[in-house]
């Protein structure tokens, strides 16, 4: 007869608690018939515990996941767009082929006004908001920027701060204040960029440019998106890294590598997991490499020469032992330092170019406008003299040469923002769900008939010379400097927007809108800006706005003027 004092099957369940509560280990062979058997039950009921938890877990997320997709489309569906349910197929065409996404945002906006929802897909929605205020208040509000944009620039870069997709997101290893503070320095630093030397030859870094030419002209003609790409390498190269950029013997190979990793950055990111198998990927990834090692050396280079570089990156280096305490070490590591530069110059010189290309296809098309620009320049500097800051940003018409061209041709079609915690509240009573893409169409912000007037999409500095947009505001200066238009009735400059607005505005648009203008002032003032005979048939029609596709990198001569 089995003890009933020792072994209650019923009362006491097969657990290492009930084990323990009834003899302890040396009662279990007696109770169960063996610890193998106690054993197995204990494991079996363990395994059973442990599958249900993570069958909870699993639904919990499910339900989290289901209840963020109800609410994406309960949220998405009260904003006005055409009722494609899972993906909308117009867009999904003109993504896929590669189509006019402008085009395809401009038929929408008409047909349901400011702010306009798609689906990407089903879990994806796609806000593009053209309404001038409304921008503003997007572009403000929301901070965050595609993740894609991140892995794009971590991809090719490594480990930086600037070009974040998320600024929380970066917090894990660096404090968002740290971040902010590395933009901040570096739109102080490119500022003062234009200041530095006082009174005297003040942009060092254009008449080295300049000093170029006449060697790149050797040969017959110049493309000009070769010219405007290796002019922006310049200026940005020599900013960063100061006089140590001139006489760099990797410079050539650098421009290349720097062009060869900007074509496919994107490309590569898309892939949710690195294709390590291809060897595409592989052989982009040793550019990578090769671009890193070669910044390395620049850096370093530029340190030893103590030249302009090292003012930013210490102060850099200073801020982060100041955040951070110095048993945390300084979070500005070399690498992240690296990795900014990289990002810096990679962003830098693919805009800037676009932005020269344009201008030098404008003095092509437009001969009058050369010699109204030349006019100015000869007016504004003593003939002698060399070029300064102040001389250029005399040179009202010349600034809004080149503010018109940012207008017409925007370094891209979208401004992009997402907001990836928060949901959105805009003017009109519109809630943008959290994970939305918010998008901005440059092109018909820029070019809004009813902000700009009839002659939006045409070609009209004079624009920017009117009281209703404030230059200063645009270059940033400080009210009353330079005897900028100060008018305050600026409703244009909510809808110009080449280098976007908000917290994640690009911080070098003063700085190059003026290095640009002192550029182009430089070479109006030496030289003759004329197109190569090749292209006379395409210039002997009617030029106008449109017409300017049709030549996007044409063939230029630079013909030095008798002064
Ligand atoms: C003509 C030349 C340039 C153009 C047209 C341009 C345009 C832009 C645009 C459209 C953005 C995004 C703004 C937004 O989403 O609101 C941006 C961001 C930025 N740009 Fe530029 N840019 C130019 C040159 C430069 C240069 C020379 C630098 C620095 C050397 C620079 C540094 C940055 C940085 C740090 C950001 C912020 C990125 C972020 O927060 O994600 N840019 N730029």
């Amino acid at each position: 007869m089995a003890s009933s004092s020792s072994c209650d099957a019923t009362a006491v369940p097969f657990t290492l608690l009930g084990a323990l509560l009834t003899a302890g280990p040396a009662a279990w062979p007696a109770c169960v018939g063996g610890s193998r058997a106690f054993l197995r039950d204990y494991a079996q009921r363990g395994t059973n515990a442990l599958l249900w938890a993570g069958l909870l877990s699993v639904t919990w997320v499910l339900l989290v996941r289901v209840a963020a997709l109800l609410r994406l489309w309960a949220l998405g569906s009260r904003i006005p767009g055409p009722h494609a349910l899972l993906a909308d197929p117009g867009l999904a065409a003109v993504l896929r082929t590669g189509g006019d996404i402008t085009g395809f945002l401009s038929k929408l906006h008409s047909s349901y006004g400011p702010v306009v929802r798609l689906w990407v897909g089903p879990s994806q929605l796609l806000v593009s908001v053209k309404d001038p205020t409304l921008v503003r208040e997007v572009l403000t509000k929301a901070e965050d920027k595609l993740p894609l944009t991140g892995r794009t620039y971590n991809l090719a870069c490594g480990r930086l701060g600037l070009f974040v997709s998320s600024f929380e997101k970066v917090c894990i290893s660096m404090q968002r204040n740290h971040v902010k503070s590395t933009r901040e320095s570096l739109k102080i630093f490119l500022n003062e960029k234009h200041t530095i030397g006082g009174g005297q030859n003040s942009f060092k870094t254009i008449d080295a440019v300049m000093n170029r030419i006449d060697s790149i002209m050797s040969k017959d003609f110049l493309d000009s998106r070769s010219f405007s790409q290796h002019m922006a390498f310049n200026i940005i190269g020599a900013t960063l890294f100061g006089d140590a950029f001139f006489n760099w013997s990797d410079a050539v190979t650098y421009e290349e590598l720097l062009m060869m990793v900007a074509k496919d950055g994107c490309f590569w990111a898309s892939y949710a997991v690195c294709p390590f198998w291809k060897p595409s990927y592989r052989r982009y990834r040793t550019l990578c490499a090769k671009l890193k090692m070669l910044t390395e050396g620049i850096i370093r280079k530029s340190r030893d020469q103590n030249s302009s570089l090292s003012t930013w990156v210490l102060g850099e280096m200073m801020t982060g032992h100041c955040l951070h305490g110095a048993a945390e070490g300084p979070l500005s590591s070399d690498e992240e330092i690296c990795g900014n530069i990289m990002g810096l110059m990679l962003h830098g010189i693919s805009t800037s170019a676009n932005l020269i290309g344009n201008i030098l296809t404008r003095l092509i098309l437009f001969p009058k406008l050369q010699d109204q620009l030349r006019a100015e320049i000869v007016a504004a500097c003593n003939e002698s003299s060399e070029l300064e800051v102040d001389d250029v940003l005399r040179m009202r018409f010349l600034l809004a040469t080149v503010c018109e061209s940012a207008r017409l041709l925007p370094a891209g079609p979208l401004l992009q923002r997402c907001s990836l915690k928060h949901d959105l509240t805009l003017g009109l009573g519109i809630t943008v769900p959290a994970g939305a893409i918010l998008v901005v169409p440059l092109h018909l912000v820029q070019m809004d008939a009813s902000v700009w007037g009839n002659d939006a999409g045409q070609f009209n500095p004079h624009r920017f010379l009117k009281k209703d947009i404030d230059l200063g505001d645009i270059l940033a200066a400080p009210k009353g400097s330079n005897g900028m238009n100060l008018s305050t009735e600026c409703a244009k400059t909510d809808s110009f927007l080449p280098f976007g607005s908000g917290s994640r505005a690009c911080v070098g648009q003063k700085f190059m809108t003026l290095a640009i203008s002192m550029l182009i002032a430089s070479l109006l003032r030496i030289y003759e800006v004329q197109p190569h005979p090749s292209l006379s048939k395409e210039m002997d029609t009617e030029v106008d706005s449109s017409h300017f596709h049709h030549l996007p990198n044409p063939k230029i001569i630079l013909t030095k003027r008798r002064i």
